[in-house]
């Protein structure tokens, strides 16, 4: 017979001797998440990359979430419907803030494409530590880039809901940092990566 009780019941918060901030005191830095979000093809991954490399080598624990890797794994259930993908930002969000409680420098790249789904992430963290970055990249740009040959498909009608083609993206209202083209032409990955230390170092984020 199936229990009655709600799935949430009967559980209790456990708290551990060694907290977030002894954590941060170790590590010398302030854990928090950096959410890159913006179309296929704008440079999230690069981003992301570029700037987990930069934060290492500056002798910091960052770590990278990417949406194509984990839905290699944690997120293999999902597809792209408009309920999958706010599943998928919902478990990201939770991970992210556990990467952000052990105190890690947490770098989240994914499409994200609703506000409120983004929106739910940053409800999630102390105020403050969610820093949402927008590549804002124009659909040309991108489609141009077509690195893995999804928007010629797209445009081909043989992926249906493709993000930017004929599924939605909606742009932050309030987001931390915005990086678009300038004159036409995108910054590179290691100017986008200096303007996101710049703002990390400004919040005290590098130190503990
Ligand atoms: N329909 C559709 N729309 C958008 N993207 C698609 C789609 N189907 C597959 N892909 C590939 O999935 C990658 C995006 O995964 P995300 O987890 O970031 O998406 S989302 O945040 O849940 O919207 C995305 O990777 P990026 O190009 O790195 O953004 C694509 O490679
Ligand atoms: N700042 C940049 N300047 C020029 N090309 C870039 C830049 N960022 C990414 N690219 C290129 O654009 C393509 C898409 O980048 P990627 O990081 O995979 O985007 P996303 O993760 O948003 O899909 C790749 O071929 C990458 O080499």
């Amino acid at each position: 017979m199936s229990s009655t009780v709600p799935k949430s019941s009967n559980i209790f918060w456990h708290d551990c001797p060694v907290g977030k901030t002894d954590r941060q005191k170790l590590l010398k830095q302030k854990g928090c998440v950096v959410w890159i979000t913006g179309l296929s093809g704008s440079g999230k991954s690069t981003l992301a990359c570029t700037l987990g490399r930069e934060l290492h080598t500056r002798g910091k624990l960052a770590y990278v979430l990417d949406g194509d890797n984990l839905r290699h794994g944690l997120n293999k259930d999902l597809g792209f419907a408009a309920e999958d993908r706010a599943e998928n930002i919902r478990r990201v969000g939770e991970v992210a803030k556990l990467f952000a409680d052990a105190g890690l420098l947490c770098i989240a790249s994914f499409i994200s494409p609703y506000r409120r789904d983004r929106e739910s992430c940053r409800a999630l963290l102390s105020d403050g530590s969610f820093i949402e970055v927008f590549l804002n990249m124009s659909l040309e740009l991108c489609e141009a880039r077509d690195p893995k040959g999804l928007y010629k498909l797209a445009r081909a009608g043989k992926i249906k809901g493709f993000t930017g083609i004929d599924d939605p993206y909606e742009a932050p209202l309030n987001c931390e940092i915005e990086i678009k083209e300038l004159d036409g032409v995108c910054p590179s990955p290691s100017d986008m990566t200096k303007q996101v230390v710049a703002y990390l170092e400004d919040k005290g984020f590098l130190h503990e």
